[in-house]
């Protein structure tokens, strides 16, 4: 049985979130007020080391792991969550007996909800709650995605029923996008009676990471540099935009299962420039962006879109996107006290909240579930 918010005074809680860019750990401290937006208060960042970066990329792509090698990875990963928890906490001067829950998402190494050959859908997030309640002393929340499965939902977006606790008490419809290592849309209705949209509309960051690593030292394209020297392939373009993916109409989420660098190269044919490959992903991102805004019930065709996730500093990524919504103004959420980084991080202290609160997590208008259901799973100190 689902219980409203009560009267509780503000609690404090720390989201710590490792996306599918695996470029470190995400620590948000968070204080939550029932009947208010969520406010952000901290941060702290702890990159990921070389070896398990490439220890995580590894798992992501293999076809059978040694359980020895997954234990491996998930110890050095909820090791770093600590050193970030611990970063947080030493900063602001707090001891863990002032954090009411730390709400952990896990490092997503395959998402599968429709199950594979035939298979039952699964969604694998490496964690490890008990040695981080362990390591930390905090209670902490885990597991949020597979109570949604279970009940016949993607799983994933999660964050959308995040942006309309932080968002949704703004004036007008409001749209969100993520551009992480996959991009997710969220469209808020103005009207609090309609159900919230969202879905994942493609790959972002991960594909173009994997290609600017294949061909340069380092992880990333910084601001889109590279990507902006080349051109664009448009017949490449049109075959990338053949994938079934993105015709599929919500509930759709994707992961690295399906956009990883052997599918790129499935649609090469072998003589294209390094760096025009790179500026066509970036096209790709913000084409299927585009698309997915024109699939959303807009109630008129200018609206603004906040944008997050470590996208938004691709400033090349970001002319593309504005050069294809062209009636859209895109604007920055730290202008609302919630910077670009954070939200996912905030995301995953929100959903620890609901969980203690025995609220519900997720939005079955977002992700196809059956119904609205309590997330996650708690390991007390
Ligand atoms: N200055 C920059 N220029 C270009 N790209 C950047 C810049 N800063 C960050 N990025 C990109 O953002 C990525 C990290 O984004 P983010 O932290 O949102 O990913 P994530 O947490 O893995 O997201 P998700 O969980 O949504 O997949 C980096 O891997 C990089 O591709
Ligand atoms: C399975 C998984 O980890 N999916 C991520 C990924 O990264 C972006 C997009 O794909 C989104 O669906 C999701 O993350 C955020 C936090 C979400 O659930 O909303």
């Amino acid at each position: 049985m689902m219980k409203t918010a009560s009267s509780t005074p503000t609690a404090y809680y720390i989201g710590l979130m490792s996306g599918t860019s695996l470029d470190g750990i995400d620590a948000a401290l968070v204080s939550i007020t029932p009947g208010t937006p969520p406010k952000l208060l901290a941060t702290a960042a702890v990159a990921m080391p070389d070896t398990l970066h490439a220890q995580l990329l590894h798992l992501c792509h293999a076809p059978v792991a040694h359980f020895a090698e997954l234990a491996a990875a998930e110890d050095a990963f909820c090791r770093l969550q600590a050193q970030a928890v611990t970063a947080l906490l030493t900063e602001q001067g707090l001891v863990p007996a002032q954090i009411t829950a730390i709400g952990s998402h896990g490092q997503t190494i395959e998402h599968a909800p429709q199950g594979h050959q035939g298979g039952p859908a699964y969604t694998l997030q490496l964690d490890n709650p008990s040695l981080l309640a362990e390591l930390t002393g905090c209670t902490v929340v885990a597991d949020f995605r597979r109570r949604d499965l279970a009940a016949g939902g993607q799983a994933a977006p999660l964050a959308p029923a995040f942006h309309q606790a932080l968002f949704g008490q703004r004036q007008g419809e409001q749209l969100v996008l993520n551009l992480g290592g996959f991009a997710n849309l969220t469209w808020l209705p103005q009207e609090q009676e309609r159900a919230v949209v969202g879905f994942d509309t493609g790959p972002a960051n991960a594909l173009l990471d994997a290609w600017f690593a294949k061909h340069h030292t380092g992880r990333f394209d910084e601001n889109g540099t590279w990507a902006a020297s080349g051109q664009i392939d448009q017949a490449l373009l049109a075959r990338l935009l053949q994938e079934p993916f993105f015709h599929q109409p919500p509930p759709r989420s994707t992961g690295r299962e399906l956009f990883h660098l052997a599918w790129l190269s499935d649609h090469l044919t072998g003589d294209e420039a390094p760096r025009d490959v790179q500026a066509t992903l970036a096209e790709l991102t913000a084409v299927s962006v585009a698309q997915g805004v024109t699939q959303l019930p807009l109630s008129q065709p200018s609206a603004t879109l906040l944008v997050c996730g470590g996208g938004a500093h691709n400033a090349y990524l970001m002319e593309r996107l504005a050069a294809h919504l062209p009636k859209v103004t895109l604007l920055s959420p730290a202008t609302l006290g919630w910077p670009e980084d954070w939200i996912e991080a905030g995301a995953f202290a929100w959903l620890a909240h609901q969980r203690l609160h025995g609220l519900p997590g997720n939005l079955p208008s977002v992700t196809g579930a059956s119904g609205p259901r309590v997330l996650g799973g708690i390991y007390a100190p």
